[in-house]
């Protein structure tokens, strides 16, 4: 039997299939929190009723406006005044998640929420036919997908926009909600499925065709089918340079004791965020920062200062995590004193040269409040002759904050680099579940037909493509097997989203 495939558009219904489930509502808002404002948020076919109920108004909500009203406990026959709020209704389909909806912006203390939930809640009477409940986790994202109203990987990209921290996470998490992913995903989707169908042709035909024509055929889309692959080839690989916006750029600061690290772990976050002292050997671990540097999520990293000669096992400890945390680092700031002499020790010098080199390193000449032109050029010069000129030498101040700006200029450039696969593209962020569908069904389809292919298998090799089509569709969740994905995808919500 020949699986049913759909793709293109995702099904705009004014039909709303969930309309026979319970109404559900949430704090939309943080809980717990004192705010000016908390948002509560209903959805389902008994929205508007308990709107009636709750502002004790015979008047039809008008759709998407704005008004203020009060809100009673209901059922009582003195009113007891809740809270006065803002409401919002929207009537199905054109809300969130499809169905009618009721937003209440209310004041934001612990009390005024608690009572207005307790109001809908109390609203709740089965054997009249109105069930109300509390949403579970994910639930509100879960009923516009049901809806018609976005697809999974939309729903996904709400997900990250709302974990979003810096601006680059914001950007990338936004490409996802707007749906530019979903158009590649159904562009592949209707490729392959159109080669399907040439596929398809040759089986219900295969006889009456001529064997060159068959060759044809099936030449042309395996050519099609392997453009199809590097592409899918190409996205993973960007996905996994974005990967490094969700985690944070690790950037770790060495060098030997003095340099300055601390004060420059200092001048970038503007804040006394490390021990800064003139004895030798005052950060003995290593200290991660989490920062927002020019919108990319960093972690800056701290080292104790890097000495051979150290008796002392506490500062001997620290130096091996230096080590550590530069090996697992992206970026290595090496910290040079230019008062020193020697500028650089040879064991420092040595660690570099072989451990560090295939680290994107610079070198950060600080302290350049001591220094004069020539002496400042001079350094330069002998630091570049040292590491032949593998590395970009940055001069700095961290007493008067001479070249921060420069270095963090020359950092965000670098960063770029880190997180996008070309020049200018946009980074790619998708969901774990996603990036492993794209490997182990897309591509794995794509590779066992190039398998069949060689063995001229033309149903098999069909068979494949199917499977390959089929990933697609549970990324979007469009095909069957949705059910098992659906857990998966909303399990990370919390309730009200
Ligand atoms: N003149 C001058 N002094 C600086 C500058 N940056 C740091 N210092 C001084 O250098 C000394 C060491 O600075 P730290 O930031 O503690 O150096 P560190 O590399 O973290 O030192 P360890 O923790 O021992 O590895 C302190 O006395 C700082 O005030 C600078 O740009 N100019």
């Amino acid at each position: 039997m020949r699986p049913m495939l759909r793709f293109g558009r995702l099904p705009y219904s004014t039909y709303v299939r969930t309309a026979f489930l319970p109404t559900i509502y949430a704090l939309s808002t943080s809980i717990g929190q004192r705010s000016a404002i908390a948002v509560v948020r209903v959805s389902g076919s008994h929205s508007k009723y308990i709107y009636h109920s709750l502002t004790e108004s015979q008047a039809e909500p008008i759709a998407r406006r704005a008004s203020l009203r009060n809100l009673y406990e209901p059922g009582l026959q003195t009113k007891n005044l809740l809270d006065s709020s803002i409401s919002l209704y929207f009537d199905a389909p054109k809300s969130f998640t499809g169905e009618d909806m009721l937003e209440l912006h209310v004041h934001g203390g612990q009390a005024v929420v608690r009572s207005v939930l307790n109001a809908i809640g109390s609203l709740n009477d089965r054997k009249r036919g109105r069930e109300i409940r509390y949403a579970q986790p994910g639930e509100f994202s879960q009923r516009a997908f049901q809806n018609g109203r976005a697809d999974l990987t939309q729903i996904e990209g709400i997900g990250e926009l709302i974990d979003a921290e810096t601006e680059t996470q914001r950007r990338s998490a936004l490409s996802s909600f707007k749906g530019l992913n979903r158009a590649l995903f159904a562009e592949w989707r209707a490729r392959i499925v159109n080669n399907i169908a040439q596929l398809t042709a040759i089986i219900d035909f295969g006889e009456d065709t001529d064997i060159t024509d068959v060759d044809q055929i099936f030449n042309n889309v395996t050519a099609e089918v392997k453009a199809v692959e590097q592409e899918v080839t190409d996205f993973i690989h960007k996905i996994d340079k974005s990967s490094i916006l969700q985690r944070g750029i690790k950037l770790v600061l060495l060098g030997q004791p003095n340099a300055g690290k601390s004060s420059l772990l200092n001048s970038i976050t503007k804040a006394e965020t490390a021990i800064v002292s003139n004895i030798p050997g005052t950060t003995r671990d290593a200290i991660d920062v989490p920062l927002d540097i020019n919108g990319y999520k960093v972690v800056l990293c701290d080292t104790a200062g890097l000495r051979s000669n150290s008796d002392d096992q506490i500062e001997k400890e620290g130096i091996k995590r230096a080590q550590l945390k530069s090996s697992q680092s992206d970026i290595v700031l090496v910290l040079i004193d230019p008062t020193n002499d020697p500028l650089i020790t040879i064991d420092v010098e040595k660690y570099i040269k072989e451990e560090l080199s295939d680290k994107d390193v610079i070198i950060v000449v600080n302290k350049a409040d001591l220094m004069d032109d020539t002496s400042t050029n001079l350094v330069r010069k002998m630091l570049k002759n040292k590491f032949q000129g593998s590395y970009s030498i940055e001069v700095v101040s961290c007493l008067n904050e001479q070249g921060i700006d420069n270095l963090l200029r020359k950092l965000t450039d670098r960063f770029k680099k880190l997180a996008t696969s070309e020049e200018g593209s946009d980074p790619v962020v998708v969901s774990k579940r996603v990036q492993e569908i794209l490997e182990n069904d897309v591509l794995f389809g794509i590779k066992e037909f190039l398998t069949f292919r060689q063995y001229d298998d033309v149903v098999m090799a069909s068979e494949s493509l199917n499977y390959a089509a089929e990933g697609i569709g549970k990324i979007t969740g469009e095909t069957v097997g949705v059910e098992e994905v659906l857990g998966v995808v909303f399990s990370r919500f919390c309730v009200g989203k």
